[in-house]
C-alpha cells in the first residue's frame, strides 16, 4: 500500500511539475556553463588565499593611486574602480599580486541574462517566482518518493548500489541516472526551495550591530598609512568581496570592507575594525543555498549542476516512457467479462514485460475460442466461471512482490475459488533470490482449499523464450489443447555484408555484418531469418565484434536460408529481426566455460572478446578437421592471452578422432572448480553435442561431488538447435 502511494505521488508530482521542471533543468543546464567559462578564464585567479590582503592592496594602490572600490567575484576574478588622469571613472579587472590591469569588464551575455530570468522568474517577475519555488518543492517530493521507490526495487540501501545488469530500458536508465544522480538533485531542490522561502517569507537582511560609543571615543586624528592599518594583515584576498576606499584623509572616513559573512568598518586613525555587521544564520544559509544552487564557487560543481540538469530531462523522459509501457502493456484488451471467463490469466509485473507474454499466451487461448481474462495480480478477485488461474509474476527488490503484485497474498487468504492453477515465475539468476516471489504465491495457492496445481511450479530466467514456450507445452499437455503461442511482435533491422568468408571444408562460413542497432546487440543475442523462399524463420546465435554483428553459418546443400546468406556478396543488405537473449549473455560470473561444436561457436567468440582480463575462461571447442579451425583462428588469437585454456577436439582425422564430451571427461577438474565457484558453463552448438556434454558432466559430478548435474542447472547456460 505504502509503495502504491510512493509510486502515485512520484508520477502525480512529475506530471504536474513536468514541464517547469524541465524548463528548469534546460535554463539550469544553459546557467551551469556560465561558471566553467568563467573559472577557466585568465582574469580568474586560484591562488587567492595566499596573497594577503594588504600587500594585493599596496599593489593596487601603487599602480591606481586613485582607486576608490575593489571587487572580487565568485569567480576569483578581482576588479577595480578607479579615477583615470581625465577625471574619468573606469572599471577593468586587475592581477592582484601585481596590481596591473590585465583586462576590461565585459557586459554578461545576453543568453546567460535571458536564461537566468527564465530560470528564477519565467519571465513573470514574483508570480513567476513563486511558480519555481513551487516546482522547486515538487522537486524535493520526488526526490523523496524517488528515493523510497529504488529503495523497493533494490530490496535495501546497500543493494542500490550493487551492479544491475544492462537491459537498455527506460527502468535500467531512469535507476541508474536516478541513484546516482539522487543526491545533488536533493541538493538542487533544497537550495532552490530555500532561496524562494527565504525571498517571499524570510527575507533574511543582514544584522546591523553598529557601536556608536565607540565610534564616538575615538580621541586620536592623525591618519595612518595603509601599511601601518593592522586590520588588513588579518586576511586574504580570497577573504574579501569589496573594499570601498575613503573619500577622504579624515577620521571620519572609514574603509568599508564586505566580508564573505560579515562588514566591516575600517578606521583610517586607529587601524582597528570599529564596526561590523553580522551574518545572521538565515543569510549564511540564503549565501550556501546561493553558491550550492548555482555553482559559481567552483567550476567542479557547475559540472555536477549541468550534469544533473541534463540527468533531470533524461529522467523525465525515461519516467514518462516507463508510465506509457506499463499503462499499454497491462491494458489488457478482455473480449470477455470477468465472470464469464474460464481461463484467468494474472500478471505480476514491475515494467510491463511480463504482460507481453501474457497476451500471447490470451491469444493462443482466444485463437482456441476459449474465454480467457486477463488482469493484475493485484485484482484478483472472484471469477465465476474461472477454470483455470494461470499466473505469470517477476520478482523485484530482494525477492518480493512487483508493484501490481503487493497485495494479492493477502487477497488470496479472503477469497475462496474454486479452480485449477498454474504458476510461472519471471526472473533472472543474477539475483540471489530467483523467481522467490513467484515460488511464494506457488506454495500459497497450494495451501489452499478449492485450488488444485495444473502443472509443475516453472520458471523463465531472462525472458529465455524457451522455458516459457516449455511451459505453454506442458499447459497445453494438462489441459489437452493445441495452443500455438505466437513469436513476440519484432521490428526487421537491415544488415550490411562487411565481409563474408569462403566455404571451409566443412561448408561452415563466417559473416561480418553492419547494422545501425548495434548499440542494443550482445554476444549471444539471436538473428531471425526468415528467406521470401519458404517464410520460414531462423535463429542464428550472434556475436558482437568490434561493433559489428558476426554469425556463423553451415551451408546445407538443401538448406534455403544457408544457401542464400552463403550467396551474398560484401555491401549486399538484408533484413532481419534482432532478438534479445538475456538467459545467454556472458554474466559476470568470474569462472566461465565455453563449449561449443561448430557454428555454435560464434556467441563465444564475441563474449570472449568483450570480456575483462580477470575472468577465468576455458573454451572447448568440437570440429570435423584441424582446417575446419582456420575460420575462427583469428578471432581466438586476438584473445590468447585471455583465454585459460583452449581445448580442441576433431571428429574426422585419421588418428585420435573425438567429440567435445571426450575433451570434457579429460579436464573433471576445470568443471569442478567451475562449478563449485560459482562460474557458469556455457553451451552452443547441437541438441546431440548438449546431451552428451551434460552426460559427461553429470558423470564427473557423481563421481567426484557424490552429486548430479541438476544441483547445478542454473550456473549450466545452454542455446542448443
Ligand atoms: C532491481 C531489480 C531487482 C530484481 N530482483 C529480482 C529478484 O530478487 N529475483 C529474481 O528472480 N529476479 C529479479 N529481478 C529480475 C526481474 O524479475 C526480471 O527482469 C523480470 O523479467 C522482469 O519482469 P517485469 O518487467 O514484467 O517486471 C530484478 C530486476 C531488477 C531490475
Amino acid at each position: 500500500m505504502l509503495q502504491k502511494v510512493w509510486r502515485l505521488s512520484h508520477l502525480a508530482l512529475a506530471l504536474i511539475a513536468g514541464i517547469f521542471i524541465l524548463l528548469a533543468s534546460i535554463t539550469g543546464l544553459a546557467l551551469a556553463t556560465e561558471p566553467v567559462i568563467e573559472h577557466s578564464k585568465a582574469t580568474s585567479f586560484h591562488h587567492l588565499d595566499e596573497l594577503d590582503l594588504e600587500t594585493a592592496l599596496l599593489n593596487i594602490k601603487a599602480e591606481h593611486p586613485e582607486v576608490i572600490s575593489i571587487h572580487r567575484n565568485a569567480y576569483n576574478q578581482i576588479s577595480i574602480e578607479t579615477i583615470d588622469e581625465n577625471f574619468e571613472s573606469q572599471s577593468f579587472y586587475i592581477n592582484p599580486f601585481t596590481g596591473k590591469k590585465i583586462a576590461n569588464i565585459s557586459e554578461r551575455s545576453a543568453i546567460y541574462e535571458f536564461n537566468t530570468v527564465l530560470h528564477r522568474s519565467l519571465f513573470l517577475k514574483s508570480t513567476g517566482r513563486f511558480i519555481i519555488g513551487l516546482t522547486a518543492i515538487f522537486l524535493i517530493l520526488i526526490v523523496i518518493s524517488g528515493f523510497a521507490l529504488l529503495l523497493k526495487r533494490y530490496g535495501s540501501f546497500r543493494k542500490i548500489f550493487s551492479k544491475e545488469k544492462y537491459d537498455g530500458t527506460a527502468a535500467y536508465w531512469h535507476s541508474l541516472a536516478s541513484k546516482y544522480f539522487l543526491i545533488p538533485l536533493f541538493i538542487i531542490a533544497i537550495s532552490g526551495a530555500y532561496l524562494s522561502v527565504d525571498r517571499f517569507l524570510i527575507e533574511s537582511q543582514p544584522q546591523d550591530i553598529w557601536d556608536f560609543e565607540q565610534n564616538e571615543n575615538t580621541a586620536e586624528t592623525e591618519i595612518l598609512e595603509l601599511e601601518n592599518i593592522n586590520t588588513f594583515d588579518n586576511f586574504k584576498v580570497s577573504e574579501i568581496l569589496q573594499i570601498d576606499f575613503p573619500f577622504a584623509a579624515s577620521p571620519d572616513e572609514y574603509f568599508y570592507v564586505k566580508l564573505v559573512n560579515a562588514e566591516l568598518l575600517v578606521s583610517q586613525v586607529s587601524g582597528q575594525a570599529i564596526n561590523r555587521v553580522s551574518e545572521t544564520p538565515a543569510l549564511k544559509t540564503k549565501r550556501w543555498s546561493f553558491h550550492l544552487h548555482t555553482g559559481d564557487f567552483s567550476w567542479l560543481w557547475s559540472i555536477i549542476l549541468g550534469l544533473s540538469s541534463l540527468v533531470l530531462v533524461g529522467l523525465f523522459i525515461s519516467g514518462i516512457l516507463i508510465w506509457l509501457k506499463r499503462i499499454i502493456k497491462s491494458k489488457a484488451k478482455n473480449k470477455c467479462p470477468k465472470d464469464e471467463a474460464e481461463i484467468v490469466i494474472l500478471v505480476g509485473s514491475e515494467t510491463g514485460s511480463t504482460f507481453g507474454y501474457a497476451s500471447r499466451l490470451a491469444e493462443a487461448f482466444i485463437k482456441l475460442k476459449k474465454k480467457v481474462y486477463v488482469a493484475s495480480l493485484n485484482q484478483y478477485s472472484k471469477f465465476e466461471s474461472a477454470q483455470h488461474l494461470l499466473i505469470l509474476s517477476s520478482t523485484y527488490g530482494d525477492g518480493e512482490a512487483p508493484y501490481n503484485a503487493s497485495q494479492f497474498l493477502q487477497k488470496l487468504k479472503n477469497i475462496n475459488q474454486k479452480a485449477h492453477y498454474s504458476v510461472l515465475g519471471f526472473g533472472s539468476t543474477d539475483y540471489p533470490k530467483f523467481c522467490a516471489f513467484a515460488e511464494k504465491v506457488n506454495q500459497e495457492l497450494h495451501k489452499k482449499e478449492g485450488l488444485q496445481a495444473l502443472t509443475a511450479y516453472a520458471t523463465v530466467n531472462k525472458n529465455n523464450e524457451s522455458e516459457f514456450i516449455n511451459w505453454t507445452s506442458e499447459l497445453s499437455r494438462a489441459l489437452d489443447l493445441n495452443l500455438e503461442i505466437q513469436p513476440p511482435k519484432e521490428a526487421q533491422t537491415t544488415l550490411k555484408i562487411k565481409e563474408i568468408s569462403c566455404l571451409n571444408c566443412d561448408q561452415n562460413f563466417t559473416l561480418c555484418l553492419k547494422t545501425k542497432k548495434i548499440n542494443n546487440i550482445q554476444s549471444g543475442d539471436l538473428l531471425a531469418i526468415t528467406p521470401k523462399a519458404d517464410g520460414r524463420e531462423r535463429l542464428y546465435s550472434i556475436a558482437k565484434v568490434d561493433n559489428k554483428v558476426l554469425l556463423s553459418v553451415k551451408k546445407h546443400d538443401m538448406g534455403i536460408c544457408s544457401t542464400y546468406l552463403s550467396q551474398l556478396e560484401k555491401n549486399k543488405t538484408f533484413k532481419a529481426k534482432i532478438r534479445k537473449h538475456p538467459s545467454f549473455h556472458l554474466g559476470n560470473k568470474k569462472n566461465v566455460i565455453f563449449i561449443a561444436n561448430g557454428t555454435g561457436i560464434a556467441p563465444f567468440l564475441g563474449m570472449i572478446d568483450e570480456a575483462k582480463t580477470e575472468k577465468e575462461m576455458h573454451v572447448f571447442f568440437g570440429l570435423r578437421k584441424p582446417e575446419s579451425f582456420e575460420l575462427y583462428k583469428d578471432y581466438f588469437n586476438r584473445n590468447q592471452s585471455k583465454i585459460k585454456s583452449l581445448n580442441l577436439a576433431y571428429s574426422r582425422q585419421e588418428q585420435n578422432s573425438q567429440y567435445v564430451q571426450h575433451l570434457i571427461a579429460q579436464h573433471p577438474e576445470t568443471i569442478i572448480k567451475c562449478l563449485q565457484n560459482d562460474g557458469c558453463i556455457m553451451l552452443c552448438g547441437s541438441l546431440a553435442m548438449e546431451k552428451e556434454v551434460k552426460k559427461e558432466i553429470d558423470k564427473i559430478l557423481k563421481a567426484k561431488l557424490l552429486t548430479n548435474i541438476n544441483n547445478y542447472s542454473l550456473q549450466i547456460i545452454c542455446d542448443c538447435y
